[in-house]
C-alpha cells in the first residue's frame, strides 16, 4: 500500500457527516492516536450531538453537511442507511471531485453512493466497530475502482488509527464483514450476559460474577490473538475428559449452539443486503 504521503504539519481534515454512536467511536479513537481536534468536523441535526462532541473532544462543528464538506481532505458518512439517498443527493453539489468519500453505513454499496453523488466517485466502504472507541476497532474495507492508492492508503490510515483493518476485494463480502465484526461485538455483549445471568442463577453474587465473566472474556480473546493458536485447540485444552467443561459443551451440542451462531450471522448477513434496498431499508 502507498503510503498516504500525509503532511505531517496539516493533518488532514476529516468531514463527519452525522455524528452518533459511531462517529463518536471513532473521533473517540482518533482523538486518543493524536490526531488534531481542529482537523476534525462534524455536521449532524441533532444539537444535542453535536454538543457533546465538542465538548468532549473539542471538534469543530459545521452548520451544515455542505459547511462541514467544504475545503475537507475526506468525508466520512456516518449516518443510517435509510438516509444515506437523501444526505448524498444534498451533498453532491458541495463535493469537489477528488475528494474521498468514506461510508461505513451497513449495507448500502459503493455504487448506489456514487450515483447520488453524481457519478465518478472515488468510494470507500469502511466496516468498523465500536470497539474503535477504545482503538481495539476492527474494521473491513472496500474501495471502488475510482480509489487511487494514496485515496486508500488515506483511508486505511485513519481507520489504522482505531484498531486493525482488513481490504476486502468484493464487495458482496462486505455484508458478512458486517455481520461478522461490525454487529459482532453485540454478540460478545450478549454472551457476557447470558454468561453474567447464569452465574447469578448458579448464586453467586452479581459483582463476582460480572468481574469473573469479564474477565474470563477477555483472558481468553487475548489468548486466542497472542499464542497464535487456533481456538479449537485452546478450546480443548481446557476440556478435560469427563469434566466440567466437557459437560458444558454437550449441553452446547444439545442446545443447537453453533447454529444458532450460523443463523445470526446469516441473519444479519441477509440484512445487510435488504438494506441496499430502498423498499426494505426501514426498520
Ligand atoms: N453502531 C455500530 O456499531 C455500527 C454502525 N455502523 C454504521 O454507522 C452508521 C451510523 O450508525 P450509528 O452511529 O450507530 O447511528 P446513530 O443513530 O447513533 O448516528 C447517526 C447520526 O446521524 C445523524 N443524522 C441523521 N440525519 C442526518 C443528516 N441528514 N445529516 C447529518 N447527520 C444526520 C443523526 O442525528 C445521528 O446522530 C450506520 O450507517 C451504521 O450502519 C457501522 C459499524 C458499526
Ligand atoms: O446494526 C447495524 O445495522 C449496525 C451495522 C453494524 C453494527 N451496527
Amino acid at each position: 500500500m502507498t503510503s498516504p504521503d500525509l503532511n505531517p504539519d496539516r493533518a488532514p481534515v476529516l468531514a463527519f457527516i452525522g455524528g452518533g454512536n459511531m462517529a463518536r467511536s471513532l473521533i473517540a479513537g482518533l482523538r486518543a492516536q493524536g490526531h488534531r481536534a481542529q482537523a476534525l468536523r462534524v455536521a449532524d441535526p441533532s444539537a444535542a450531538a453535536t454538543a457533546a462532541l465538542a465538548k468532549d473532544f473539542g471538534v469543530t462543528i459545521a452548520r451544515d453537511n455542505a459547511e462541514a464538506v467544504t475545503g475537507a481532505d475526506l468525508v466520512l458518512l456516518a449516518v443510517k442507511p435509510q438516509v444515506m439517498a437523501d444526505v448524498c443527493t444534498g451533498l453532491a453539489p458541495y463535493l469537489p471531485t477528488g475528494i474521498p468519500v468514506v461510508s461505513i453505513a451497513a449495507g448500502i454499496r459503493s455504487g448506489q453512493i456514487d450515483a447520488w453523488l453524481g457519478g465518478q466517485r472515488a468510494v470507500i466502504r469502511a466496516m468498523p466497530n465500536t470497539p474503535a472507541l477504545l482503538q481495539a476497532g476492527a474494521t473491513g474495507l472496500f474501495g471502488n475502482r475510482l480509489c487511487t492508492d494514496r485515496q486508500r492508503a488515506l483511508a486505511q490510515h485513519l481507520m489504522d488509527a482505531v484498531g486493525v483493518t482488513v481490504w476486502i476485494d468484493d464487495e458482496d463480502l462486505m455484508d458478512a464483514v458486517t455481520a461478522v465484526s461490525g454487529s459482532g461485538p453485540a454478540y460478545v455483549f450478549r454472551l457476557i450476559e447470558a454468561m453474567q445471568a447464569a452465574a447469578v442463577a448458579q448464586g453467586l453474587p452479581a459483582d463476582s460474577a460480572r468481574t469473573l465473566v469479564l474477565h474470563t472474556v477477555f483472558g481468553a480473546a487475548r489468548m486466542a490473538l497472542e499464542t497464535g493458536e487456533d481456538a479449537t485447540t485452546l478450546r480443548q485444552r481446557v476440556t478435560s475428559p469427563g469434566g466440567t467443561t466437557a459437560a458444558a459443551m454437550a449441553a452446547f451440542d444439545d442446545s443447537g449452539f453453533n447454529a444458532g451462531v450460523e443463523q445470526a450471522i446469516d441473519a444479519a448477513t441477509r440484512r445487510g443486503a435488504e438494506l441496499s434496498r430502498p423498499a426494505d431499508s426501514n426498520p
